[in-house]
């Protein structure tokens, strides 16, 4: 899809204080129709904040957002309705319900237990779809969490450290999930391997500023990045 016209998601300018911190300064970011856009940055950077930002719950003290070339001013309880949907770090499911009623949680409300299962099946858990999450190894239980995403069928699908506490086969599981999915992606991930397989383009922030924006490959040869964070992950 082309990327001179103005869809998509773009963050311009945000910056986001918290008291005296900075929690986000100055950060720009287009997230164009089918890409995956990855984020990366040493611990408080400001990643999940950018997240919350574009979920909705932390209003930023400057800069605009668009979605599709319009401002978008984005509410928490109205992500589905925009298309747009939010993975959390770790799992975050309603122990006293059902897998399925889980998924269908995320769905929008004509979703049918048909395609709650298709997902599940996607996802590699719909034989646990009347078991209960906590009942669920963790591996499973996020791929519960992805499937709830998923059913919505978003625009937009943010993923927030979802290989967090998996194994390797699990994370490749995972990017090959991402690299069918044929979706924009937005993706929070500490796991370099992941990042840098699934990226089209990573942007990197250190205490809340931007240090760099590219593919993988840049990304890597970056000396600031390098610095800032890829010399102690990687
Ligand atoms: N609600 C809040 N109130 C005050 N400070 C906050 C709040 N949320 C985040 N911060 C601070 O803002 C900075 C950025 O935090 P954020 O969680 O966005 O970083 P991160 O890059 O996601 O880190 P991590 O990799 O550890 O998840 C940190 O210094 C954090 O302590």
């Amino acid at each position: 899809m082309s990327t001179s016209d103005n869809s998509g998601l773009s963050l311009q300018h945000i910056t986001v204080r918290f008291g005296g911190l900075l929690a986000l300064d100055d950060v720009s970011l287009r997230v164009s129709p089918g890409r995956v856009v990855g984020v990366i940055g040493p611990n408080g950077a400001g990643k999940t904040t950018l997240f919350n930002v574009v979920s909705g719950f932390v209003v930023p003290q400057s800069g605009a957002i668009t979605l599709d070339g319009r401002a978008f001013r984005p509410r928490p309880h109205q992500l589905n309705r925009n298309g747009i949907a939010r993975t959390l770090q770790g799992v975050g499911q309603f122990n006293g319900m059902t897998v399925l009623d889980n998924v269908l949680v995320g769905a929008p409300k004509r979703t049918g237990e048909d395609a709650a299962f298709e997902v599940l099946e996607r996802c590699g858990v719909a034989e646990h779809a009347y078991s209960y999450p906590a009942l669920l190894p963790y591996a499973k239980r996020k791929r519960v969490e992805l499937a709830r995403a998923l059913v919505a069928r978003p625009r937009i699908l943010m993923l927030d450290e979802p290989a967090g506490g998996l194994d390797t086969d699990e994370i490749a599981w995972l990017a090959e999930l991402i690299r069918e999915a044929d979706m924009t992606v937005l993706l929070v991930e500490h796991h370099m391997d992941l990042v840098m397989s699934v990226c089209d383009e990573i942007l990197v922030l250190d205490f809340g500023k931007p240090i760099a924006l590219g593919t993988p490959g840049e990304i890597r040869n970056d000396p600031k990045v390098t610095d800032a964070y890829l010399g102690a992950a990687a």
